[in-house]
């Protein structure tokens, strides 16, 4: 800490500027071990000028488990060697002047089981308002067994919804209806039917259609799931419509996702931004009724965007594994929106892997084990079109849903044409990966050959061929690791 005019000498400690001396109250030990139960978060702390690194780092252990500002007589009440979060590591960022990554192990006492609203009560709680930082950034977390198990996990899971979908050995494809807003419950019905009869498995509300005058959600429940049926019909394949429940009270929550089964519906929807315990409810409600849970990360980049501030993604990602959401939106890298390959990369097997080992060019700072808890799909979406189809396959790998909103409805030839572009595109490629072919450096002559015998394809070839997104502020990685890290 810099000693300033203002440093005070009081019974208690010293402290000066906004800083108490958190370190010598307890939450820095540079010597411990984490335990095997110990819960550990990686920040990346920004210290203000003159803010020694370790007493920030020490601060945060503190404000982010038992401390306030001033020593209080009542920690003597408690075990507080045991509950003091430890700040045991400090090391600077690489390439990232004034910015350091501080470990911190948390005793699982601390945190009720299996409640993300109380894991995030502290976590990310007062700590990120804290005066002696510039900013403030959960960078990771490594959950502990003894904590995993406390929490449902998937509702449904990778396996199971393939069960209830009979597809395997490729992507999963889906469509966002669009214009996101304004189309009344009988032309949002069409669209679900023309894109469902073209080819794709699933169709999908817009994170923001709930139930708005024109269109309320009743009506467009009936006429989705009037969709669903005569394309299955049509198709003999299975087909759903991800029904957004999202309301302002868990009872219209309810209320909604009661409705869509009651209609045969698979699957139900529900946004970031409702909340972590609502969030957890409809998990609950998702498993008791054999629904599938989708989840879109609608708010997420509010505060998972900036490198140096907020929440990253990989452990939104996580709690949400944990919550129990069996979809979650996890980036497309060759899409509309930002996301670098190798960060991407790290969400996904967040997602997908039972054990994920630590992969710092990936952004993973930590052995996670999942402990048997089931797995995640991610959702690809945002910007993606059937060109892209071999580089989707090559960053996203299998178990995903492809979903192309744009790029089905905007097709020149109509919705079903648009979906019937996608399905050929994904077959085709999936065709020449299993012959053996190098299907991402011969993925646009694999297209074009399938466009041959496939007309839609072509249009789609042709009228996304200069769509790449490929803006330089996309591809910065979150982290670049060097050797200053181990
Ligand atoms: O909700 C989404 O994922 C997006 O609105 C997808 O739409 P797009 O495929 O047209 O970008
Ligand atoms: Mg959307």
């Amino acid at each position: 800490m810099a000693d300033g005019a203002d440093v005070k000498e009081t019974p208690r400690g010293r402290y000066s500027a906004g800083v108490m001396e958190y370190r010598k109250m307890g939450y820095w030990e540079p010597d411990y071990e984490p335990k095997d139960t110990d819960i550990i978060a990686l920040f990346r702390i920004t210290p203000q000028d003159g803010v020694d690194p370790v007493e920030a780092a020490a601060a945060v252990a503190g404000e982010s488990s038992t401390a306030t500002w001033t020593v209080v007589w009542t920690d003597r009440l408690t075990a507080c060697e045991k509950y003091r979060a430890k700040a045991y590591r400090v090391d600077p960022v690489p390439n990232a002047e004034g910015q350091y990554f501080a470990y911190i192990a948390y005793d699982l006492d601390l945190f009720e089981p299996g409640s993300i609203a109380n894991l995030t009560a502290s976590i990310i709680g007062n700590v990120f308002g804290f005066k002696p930082l510039k900013a403030l950034r959960l960078e990771d977390m490594r959950l502990p067994v003894a904590y995993v198990k406390t929490f449902q996990g998937p509702a449904t899971g990778i396996v199971v919804e393939r069960e209830r979908l009979q597809v395997w050995g490729r992507p999963l494809l889906g469509a966002t209806v669009k214009p996101k807003l304004g189309l009344s419950g009988r032309n949002y019905g069409r669209v679900v039917y023309e894109a469902l009869k073209g080819g794709l498995d699933f169709t999908k509300d817009d994170e923001n259609i709930n139930s708005q005058p024109f269109m309320h959600w009743r009506d467009r429940f009936l006429y989705c799931m009037e969709a669903v049926n005569k394309a299955a019909a049509a198709t003999g394949e299975v087909k759903g419509t991800y029904l957004n429940v999202t309301a302002a009270t868990m009872e219209d929550m309810y209320e909604r996702a009661e409705f869509a089964k009651e209609l045969g519906s698979t699957i139900v929807m529900i946004d970031l931004v409702i909340g972590y315990t609502a969030i957890q409810s409809m998990a609950k409600w998702a498993r008791r009724n054999d629904m599938i849970l989708h989840l879109h990360r609608a708010g997420h980049s509010t505060y998972t965007r900036q490198r140096n501030h907020g929440v990253s993604f990989r452990v939104i990602t996580k709690w949400m594994r944990l919550a129990g959401v069996d979809h979650i939106h996890a980036g497309t890298v060759v899409g509309k929106l930002e996301g670098d390959p190798a960060t991407t990369r790290g969400f996904y097997d967040t997602c997908r892997e039972d054990k994920v080992p630590m992969k710092l060019e990936n952004g993973i700072f930590f052995d996670q084990d999942w402990a048997s808890l089931n797995k995640l799909m991610p959702v690809a979406s945002g910007g993606i079109h059937a060109g892209q189809m071999h580089q989707l396959i090559d960053h996203l790998g299998e178990d995903v849903v492809l979903q192309f909103g744009g790029g089905t409805i905007g097709h020149p030839q109509g919705i079903a044409a648009g979906a019937t572009a996608n399905r050929v595109a994904l077959e085709a490629m999936i065709f020449a990966r299993n012959a053996g072919r190098d299907y991402l450096a011969e993925g646009p002559a694999i297209l074009a050959e399938a466009a041959r015998t496939c007309t839609p394809l072509r249009q789609a070839l042709d009228t996304w061929k200069d769509v790449t997104f490929d803006y330089a502020s996309t591809d910065a990685p979150d982290f670049v690791p060097s050797a200053t890290v181990s």
